[in-house]
Parts: C-alpha cells; sequence; structure tokens
C-alpha cells in the first residue's frame, strides 16, 4: 500500500507544526498536555516483535497462564506471518503518523478554541509500540507538564484497549515517572460525538459514490470492528454497546438510506469471539444475491492491518472472487473533519472542566464492568477521579 504517496501539502504543513510543538514550550508557559493513547504499531517491520511481546505481555488485555513466559513464546510465533503483513501493507503500520498529524491539527486549532489554557501541546502515549507511556512520560516531565488531559484515540470505550491505556498510565504516574503534581482529567469515550460520526459518514458517502446511481441505495453498509473475546463481553464490557451506537448514529446522519449491518473482525487465538465474523458475513452476503458492499472501519480511527491488509487484501479480495463489488471506507487519517472534532471534544472537555461542570473523569468511567476482578481498574478509577492525586 502506498502510504507515503498519499501524503499530501496538507500532511507535511502539519507534519511542520507538529515538530514545533515538541520544541521547548512556547513562552516558558508549561504546556497543557493533550495525551493521546492508543494502542500504536511497528512503524518498521523490524518492531513487530516488540510491538507483539508487549501486546501479548499485558494482562490487562489478556490473561494467559504463565504470562511472563506465555507471552515471548506467543510473540515469537506470531511474528514471522504479522511481519509479513506490515511488509505488505508498505513497511510498518502508518499510525505513529497519523497520530501525530491529528494532534498537530488538534492543538493549533485548540488553541484558538480555548486560549485560557493555552498552549496545548500533543503528546503520543502508545501502550505498545514507540512513542510507548513510560517515554511520553519523561518527555512530559522534561517540559514540566502540571495539566494533562488523557486522551483516549478509541472512540469507544473497552477495558481492554482504553482501560489498558488508563492503567498503565496510571501505574506509571504513581511511580512519578510524569513528576510530582500533575492534575489530570480523562476523556474516555466519544462515540457518538456529531463531528466523529460526520467524518465517518462523509467518508461513506464518498465510497457509495463509486456506485452506480441506479443501484446506490441498495449497497449494503458492513461496518466492522476489532472483535472482542466473549469472556470479556460477558464480564459487562461496554465497547459492543458502544461500537453499536456509534453505528446507529452514523445511520441516522445517513437518513438510513441504506441497508445495514455491524459484524466483527480480527479475532486471535481459539476462543469465543464476539460474531458474525466480517469474512463470514461478506460469503454471507454473496449468498444472498447481495453483491455491492460499502466495508466501514468503525472502531479505529486511523489506518492499520485491520484495515490495509485484513479488509482490503483478504476480505475485499475474497468478495471479489466471490463476485461482489465491494469497496471501503476510508479511514478517518487526515480528515480536516475528524481532526476538528477531535479539537471540540477537548475544547469541550476544558471548558466543562474549568467550569466545574463536570469533575476529572465521566460519570460512566466510576463503575467497572460487574464482572471485572483486575484490581488495578479499581485503583485506576479512584485516582483518575481524584484528578490523579
Ligand atoms: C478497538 C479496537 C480493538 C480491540 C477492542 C481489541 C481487542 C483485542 N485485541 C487482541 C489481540 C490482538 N490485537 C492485535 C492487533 C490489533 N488490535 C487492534 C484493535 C483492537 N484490539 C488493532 C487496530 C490491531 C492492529 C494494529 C496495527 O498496527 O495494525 C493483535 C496483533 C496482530 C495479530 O497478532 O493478529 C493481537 C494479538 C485481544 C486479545 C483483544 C481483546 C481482549
Ligand atoms: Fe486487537
Ligand atoms: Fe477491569
Amino acid at each position: 500500500m502506498a502510504f507515503a504517496s498519499r501524503t499530501t501539502a496538507a500532511t507535511r504543513s502539519l507534519a511542520r507544526s507538529f515538530a514545533t510543538l515538541h520544541q521547548a514550550p512556547r513562552s516558558g508557559k508549561s504546556p497543557t498536555a493533550v495525551v493521546m493513547m492508543n494502542m500504536g504499531g511497528p512503524s518498521t517491520v523490524a518492531e513487530t516483535h516488540d510491538f507483539l511481546l508487549n501486546l501479548f505481555s499485558d494482562g490487562d488485555l489478556l490473561r494467559l497462564p504463565l504470562q511472563r513466559f506465555a507471552a515471548p513464546i506467543l510473540a515469537r510465533r506470531r511474528t514471522p506471518q504479522i511481519e509479513q503483513q506490515y511488509q505488505e501493507i508498505g513497511g510498518g503500520s502508518p499510525i505513529l503518523r497519523y497520530t501525530q498529524l491529528q494532534g498537530a491539527g488538534m492543538t493549533a486549532l485548540l488553541d484558538e478554541l480555548h486560549p485560557e489554557t493555552a498552549p496545548h501541546k500533543a503528546y503520543v502515549a502508545f501502550r505498545y509500540a514507540n512513542p510507548l507511556t513510560g517515554e511520553t512520560a519523561r518527555q512530559m516531565k522534561a517540559d514540566g507538564v502540571k495539566r494533562a488531559i488523557a486522551f483516549t484515540q478509541y472512540p469507544q470505550y473497552s477495558c481492554s484497549t482504553t482501560g489498558s491505556s488508563l492503567n498503565e498510565l496510571f501505574r506509571r504516574s504513581k511511580v512519578g515517572e510524569f513528576g510530582d503534581d500533575v492534575e489530570w482529567s480523562v476523556i474516555d469515550r466519544w462515540g457518538t460525538h456529531p463531528g466523529f460520526i460526520e467524518s465517518v459518514a462523509q467518508n461513506i458517502e464518498a465510497a457509495l459514490a463509486k456506485f452506480s446511481p441506479d443501484t446506490r441505495n441498495d449497497v449494503v453498509l458492513l461496518f466492522s470492528a476489532h472483535s472482542l473475546p466473549m469472556s470479556v463481553v460477558n464480564r459487562g464490557d461496554p465497547y459492543v454497546l458502544e461500537v453499536s451506537a456509534s453505528v446507529a448514529a452514523v445511520m441516522d446522519r445517513l437518513g438510513h438510506s441504506n441497508p445495514y449491518r455491524l459484524v466483527w473482525q480480527s479475532q486471535v487465538g481459539p476462543s469465543a469471539w464476539m460474531g458474525m465474523q466480517t469474512g463470514e458475513a461478506l460469503k454471507g452476503l454473496a449468498r444472498l444475491g447481495k453483491k455491492q458492499v460499502v466495508l466501514v472501519p468503525i472502531a479505529f480511527t486511523s489506518d492499520h492491518i485491520e484495515t490495509l491488509y485484513e479488509l482490503d487484501l483478504e476480505y475485499a479480495k475474497e468478495a471479489r472472487e466471490h463476485g461482489i463489488e465491494v469497496h471501503r471506507a476510508e479511514s478517518l487519517n487526515e480528515s480536516p473533519v475528524f481532526i476538528r472534532a477531535l479539537a471540540d471534544i477537548t475544547a469541550q472537555h476544558l471548558r466543562d472542566y474549568s467550569s466545574g461542570k463536570v469533575g476529572p473523569t465521566s460519570v460512566q468511567l466510576g463503575l467497572r464492568c460487574p464482572g471485572c476482578t483486575n484490581a488495578t481498574c479499581g485503583q485506576q478509577k479512584e485516582w483518575f477521579a481524584r484528578g490523579g492525586r
């Protein structure tokens, strides 16, 4: 996938402003940090093994018997296949580049939308790839950050994604890695924010425009999200509900112009995961004579192997072999509508927080999953609810 060749002049100018933002804070005032939390991905093929090792070692994502020993074995076993996939999508994951770009655009807008807390500075904190949370903490400490917003880049909340990132931030803060006395607040979910919904809807409309006008309204919109093990769903994780809410909001925005389904992709391992699986759904639609489909990634905001490899190279190819005309809605990547949404979400949070309308965390973040037995989740929620003090 020619990711690099799609870089536009706008991208380059945003990347330049990101570089500027990563220099010393302006006017000696310590910046308001907007910490963009996500899982990350290997920027180069060579980083794949470490990415997988970090992922399989994460007890907040998955619990393995003898995890310290099992994780290196699983990572080593899975590395060649995943390396091959990153090779085929252009030599690595574009997530860091897109996150930096989105962060630069967001903070530039934020300085105008909420000058009271300017300058704002975007920091990237990835859970499994560089820059890891520890490195981000060192940078924030060096910049003298005293006010920080932990802003999840997963639109919908899951304990295995945003929950894991918050637990990691909490652990590192507790041992002083971010410095003393940082005041934290959290943006933990935004899956129905109108700006996010609008940006997804616009990309769907662009994909629909590729079909003949005569049959355009018959095209099936197949929303696809990373699946979740049923063990996680069954302990009360809110992700499935929140992804469904995003899909409902997008369909409302589109005026229910097309039939649609929400399906689930990328399950790993032998246990039961949330279904129906995306690949099976495509085959089923072909069997039913539904030969026009738009695939819509709904739970991740930039390209990654799930879109560039699994959807584009595996499923779309297979679907075409079944006679389906399939187009994928672009990931949000450089979407100016989406970048504006990120800025609006943060500005609203800062306004509501400084006026006392909301506390450091949302009401919803305070509730643990009814089946949660991970003690860190409870401690983390209490700590963030006190503003990280
Ligand atoms: C919101 C999205 C995601 C959820 C929820 C999620 C849960 C989850 N994932 C695993 C295991 C793996 N995930 C892997 C890669 C991966 N996961 C997501 C997103 C979610 N995961 C993305 C976007 C990616 C790809 C990153 C990229 O750069 O492209 C992998 C590694 C790849 C592989 O080996 O197939 C694993 C393993 C679990 C167990 C889980 C819920 C508990
Ligand atoms: Fe995953
Ligand atoms: Fe939990």
